[in-house]
């Protein structure tokens, strides 16, 4: 549930480090609940996180949300619009204090034309996410909301973060009331 990326972070670091004069990668701060991205905009910058955890979620027309995933160390956002030429999918919100390295769109799609390394990269990311997002899907399809809550709260534990509980019930895709339910029969 919360994924990170500990390659791209590397990548990232070097990159960030060996700047000379023009410095197009800078280092942002985020505090809990800034957005970084916002869901049908056209973001000027991709981020790549340093540290602290992000959301990422869709808003429907209904004003449910529903997020897809939980982010850390080393994971990109707002790659997906700089390839596609599409207005950003979800908001990546951060939940907790967030470092960034931020990358203008214009520079990371010059990079992509001439680093083999980052395409590299890139494509161990982007069919991470399809199979996770698979993943996630099937199990969600095929075994009760229940099993899916204690997978979640068993990796809250061994990653020591506190996710709150309007955030799960979003992630597993439950009204708020499912999930207490669920939480006081798990007792
Ligand atoms: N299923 C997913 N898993 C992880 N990250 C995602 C997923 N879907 C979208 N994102 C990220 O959310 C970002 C929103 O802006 P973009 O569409 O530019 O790029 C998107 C990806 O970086």
């Amino acid at each position: 549930m919360l994924r990170t990326n500990l390659p791209f972070l590397s990548y990232i670091e070097e990159l960030y480090q060996n700047q000379t004069n023009d410095r197009h990668i800078t280092l942002r701060t985020f505090s809990p609940g800034d957005l970084l991205l916002k869901q049908g905009e056209l973001p000027f910058k991709l981020f790549i996180l340093k540290s602290g955890i992000v959301k990422c979620y869709f808003y429907e027309e209904n004003a449910k949300g529903f997020i897809n995933e939980f982010l850390s160390d080393g994971e990109i956002t707002g790659e997906l619009e700089t390839i596609r030429g599409i207005p950003c999918l979800c908001n990546i919100e951060a939940i907790s204090d967030v470092q960034a390295f931020a990358i203008d769109a214009s520079i990371f799609n010059l990079l992509l034309e001439k680093d083999t390394n980052l395409n590299k990269l890139l494509l161990l990311t982007l069919t991470d996410r399809i199979i996770n997002t698979s993943r996630k899907a099937s199990i969600q399809q095929l075994y009760k909301t229940e099993h899916g809550l204690k997978k979640v709260l068993d990796l809250q534990s061994q990653y020591g973060v506190n996710i709150s509980k309007e955030d799960l019930a979003d992630y597993l895709g439950v009204t708020l009331r499912s999930l207490n339910r669920l939480l006081k029969d798990l007792k």
